[in-house]
């Protein structure tokens, strides 16, 4: 399979601390690719590099082998990018915007009509091409900001958290449209959401405090991450420091009269204690849930794993 992306030694400093150090990961062709990390981890530095939003401080990147440093021209002309806010003039409809986009991305004249119809229908915003942007949906104008990311049909499409700050629905809606779009592109996109990631990629690159702490399959990310809390509800709960008494337990949250969450040692049969102690004490079980999703243990599990 060849090798879309290449980001070797990549660090960044915008004044004296270093946002990136020494990021080093390949993306191979087609499916979406998860950037993972928390506020303030380094992904937007790490996408604005490799997007030449931004220059590095050092290491290089290469889009299908060739240099962005060297030949910044080409190797643009095989990434669209759609930053954390769409780049889109409000006050243009969307056929105005999408034919000044391609015009941006050097497409030929007499093939700029055709481009800007083919990537309307391929984001679904056909019906609204004489709108004013302005007076679209964020759903909406975010599948603007991608369609101006496609349209020149490049191998490589980054996107910067594309579903920051859309309703569940538009969520949705978003996650369906990337999983359409992946088919044809490689897609590397960034999100602090682990359950999001979980969901789109098929590999898992993970930064933390500007450095990589991860980078492989989706599938043996969740081999590698021990779940470390479980989610319990009951129609009769115990008092919390009962809950503390099974052997395993380290710390019990309840969220609200009858849902919990339990914390407890990597190592332990946490699921069949629980059921045990209910049966035996009429708790009156109704869910339990294994649960990977809380990031600030993930970061902790692979920042001890590093060590
Ligand atoms: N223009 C800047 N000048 C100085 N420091 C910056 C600048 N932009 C980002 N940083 C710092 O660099 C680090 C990485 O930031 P970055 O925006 O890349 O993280 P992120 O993972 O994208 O976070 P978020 O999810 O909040 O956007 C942070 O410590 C941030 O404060």
């Amino acid at each position: 399979m060849s090798i879309v992306l290449k980001v070797e030694n990549l660090s960044h400093r915008y004044s004296s601390a270093w946002a990136i150090r020494d990021i080093n990961f390949e993306i191979s062709q087609n499916g979406v690719i998860g950037l993972l990390g928390s506020n303030g981890a380094g992904k937007s530095t790490t996408m604005n590099i490799i997007c030449g939003v931004l220059n590095q401080t050092e290491g290089d990147v290469y889009i299908n082998g060739v240099n962005k440093r060297q030949d910044p021209r080409l190797a643009k002309k095989q990434l669209g990018f759609l930053p954390q806010t769409p780049p889109v003039y409000m006050d243009f409809t969307v056929n105005e915007y999408l034919t000044y986009a391609a015009d941006l991305r050097f497409i030929e004249k007499t093939k700029v009509k055709k481009a800007v119809a083919e990537v309307m229908d391929r984001t679904g915003i056909a019906h609204f091409s004489a709108r004013l942007i302005k007076n679209l949906s964020g759903g909406y104008r975010q599948r603007v900001g991608i369609a101006q990311a496609i349209i020149h049909k490049p191998s490589i499409v980054i996107l910067d958290e594309p579903t920051n700050g859309l309703d569940p629905n538009q969520i949705i809606e978003a996650r369906k449209l990337i999983k359409e779009i992946a088919q044809d592109h490689t897609i590397l996109l960034s999100s602090h959401v682990l359950s999001e990631i979980n969901l789109l990629c098929r590999d898992i690159i993970m930064i933390e405090g500007g450095r990589m702490v991860f980078s492989d399959s989706m599938d043996s990310f969740n081999n590698y991450i021990q779940p470390t809390t479980v989610l319990v509800r009951m129609d009769n709960p115990p008092a919390e420091s009962e809950l503390l008494n099974i052997s395993g337990v380290n710390k019990v949250q309840f969220l609200t009269e009858k849902q919990c969450r339990i914390w407890f040692a990597g190592n332990s049969n946490i699921s069949q204690s629980i059921i045990i102690a209910s049966v035996q004490h009429n708790w009156q079980l109704q869910e339990i849930n294994l649960e990977k999703s809380v990031l600030d243990d993930v970061f902790k599990q692979l920042s001890q794993q590093q060590s």
